[in-house]
């Protein structure tokens, strides 16, 4: 090990190479602080090359390698085992914008580059960069990319992979693949991009990305609406998509109780009604036209649904500072859940058909076999994406619940299954789900993951225990 480390002190610069424990703690713990795993060093590289060199290292001295970003996912992807055997290489270095071409509509970025900077210089030149989610302030596109996360545009704009056209990958033997095509169209054989994005550093390491960039909206608009059920939030989102089509932006769920958490833990922060509702809808539109277009799309939308009953009350945001309370009272659910005590996550999708039926379903279903469990249910409607997390009972300690995470697991993922639907929507499969896969995929899709794996990663040193 010390022959290894020497190695790499002269490949990057010894204060790059992390191994006193006050240094490693940051990139050891997940952001939930779930799981707390060890590492020989942290290695962090400033370019492509350094990544590469480093890679090749790892290869000669059979040291497996965990890739790492803003360290804010949340299926311990990004987080070594406790073996202590393998290397964290945390990409935060690598982190330049190499270019924007705003003919082409795109931005070339490292992997290390966090997703606030990469809106910023789309913003910046007069360009939109679609990607918005929570965690965007520290979260990295390398990250982003290797779980394709999705966030609170994926309507209108999709997921990482839709707004991915090209890629740069350090291979598992320390090869520089330089797939940067700047190409809306390209048909020369198996899509390796695809195939590159979503594998959560199993396959190689994603080093630099091309971007799809969009203009900016002339306007935008955000709702509150408060509603009775489920059902009405998805009657009101097909109401909206066929008035707004595709100046619908953003369409999120939140229970009433994923509210009264955010208040509980954040008191300045509540919907803006007299009285609390079982359910609440944050609408955006994002307007090619013009303020007044939006605010007369806006308005039909939610006096319709008023006329049908399908909303009880609602509010449109008059200023950014409106919109910004909205979103931030969206926004605070996971840090409300995380000072509430660590719960069950499930990042869930449903045909959008289902997701009432599921929901009533489950609850019940949960409530039978957990009485008490606090059901946290709140997420990315217009995707079918819900994010289904159990808290634990009020006479129950977090960490007691916890012991049951795979009964809990049982029942929502098996009703999941029955109802058509994934058991990771945006946020991946990492170490923690990884048994949950074995039971949902085929044989058949489980050996091909398999035979992909073995072929590029024969010694098995890529993100070793994530995914696969
Ligand atoms: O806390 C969660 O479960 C979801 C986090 C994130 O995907 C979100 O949509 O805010
Ligand atoms: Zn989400």
């Amino acid at each position: 090990m010390d022959a290894f480390l020497d190695a790499c002190r002269r490949a990057i610069g010894a204060t790059h190479v992390l191994t006193e424990a006050a240094d490693t703690a940051p990139y050891l713990t997940d952001w939930r602080r779930r799981f707390t795993g060890k590492a020989c060093a942290v290695l962090k590289p400033a370019d492509t090359q350094e990544l590469a060199t480093l890679v090749r290292l790892c290869n000669e001295y059979k040291v497996p390698m965990v890739p790492q970003g803003g360290n804010t996912g949340l299926v311990l992807g990004g987080i070594p085992d406790d073996s202590g055997t393998a290397a964290i290489l945390s990409l935060t270095r690598v982190n330049r914008i190499r270019q924007i071409d705003p003919v082409n509509n795109t931005i070339t970025v490292e992997a290390g580059c966090i997703l606030k900077n990469i809106q910023a210089a789309a913003g910046d030149a007069a360009r939109l960069f679609p990607l918005s989610l929570a965690a965007e302030g520290s979260c990295t596109i390398g990250g982003n990319l290797s779980t394709n996360a999705g966030g609170t545009a994926v309507l209108r704009y999709g997921n990482t992979r839709e707004l991915c056209l090209g890629l740069e990958v350090v291979t598992p033997q320390g090869d520089i693949w330089n797939g940067l095509r700047g190409l809306r169209k390209d048909n020369t054989g198996y899509d390796l991009r695809d195939l590159y994005i979503g594998a959560e550093g199993t396959l190689g390491f994603i080093t630099a990305a091309v971007l799809k960039l969009y203009p900016q909206p002339k306007a935008q608009l955000t709702a509150l609406a408060a509603l009775r059920t489920p059902d009405d939030a998805l009657r009101l989102l097909s109401l909206a998509q066929s008035h707004c089509v595709s100046a619908l932006t953003g369409f999120e769920l939140m229970s009433g109780f994923c509210l009264r958490l955010v208040n509980r833990h954040f008191p300045d922060m509540r919907p803006p009604f007299a009285e609390e509702h079982p359910q609440y809808v944050l609408l955006e539109l994002s307007d090619s036209e013009s303020e007044e277009h939006a605010q007369t799309m806006l308005e039909h939308v939610i006096s319709t649904a008023m006329q049908q009953d399908l909303i009880q009350d609602a509010i449109v945001a008059r200023s950014i500072a409106q919109s910004q309370a909205i979103w931030d009272i969206r926004e605070h659910i996971p840090l409300a859940q995380a000072v509430e005590g660590k719960n069950i996550k499930h990042d869930v999708s449903i045909p959008i058909s289902r997701i009432g039926d599921f929901i009533r379903t489950t609850d019940a279903l949960l409530q039978q076999a957990f009485p008490g469990a606090r059901m946290v249910t709140f997420g990315h409607l217009g995707d079918g994406n819900l994010h289904y997390n159990v808290a634990h009972p009020e006479q129950e300690t977090d960490q007691s619940f916890l012991q049951k995470q795979t009964a809990v697991n049982r029942v929502v993922h098996d009703s999941v299954h029955q109802h058509g639907g994934s058991i990771s929507a945006e946020h991946g499969i990492g170490a923690l789900k990884r048994t949950e896969i074995l039971r949902y995929k085929s044989d058949v899709e489980m050996q091909l993951m398999r035979s992909i794996k073995q072929a590029l990663d024969p010694l098995n040193l890529m993100n070793p225990g994530k995914l696969i």
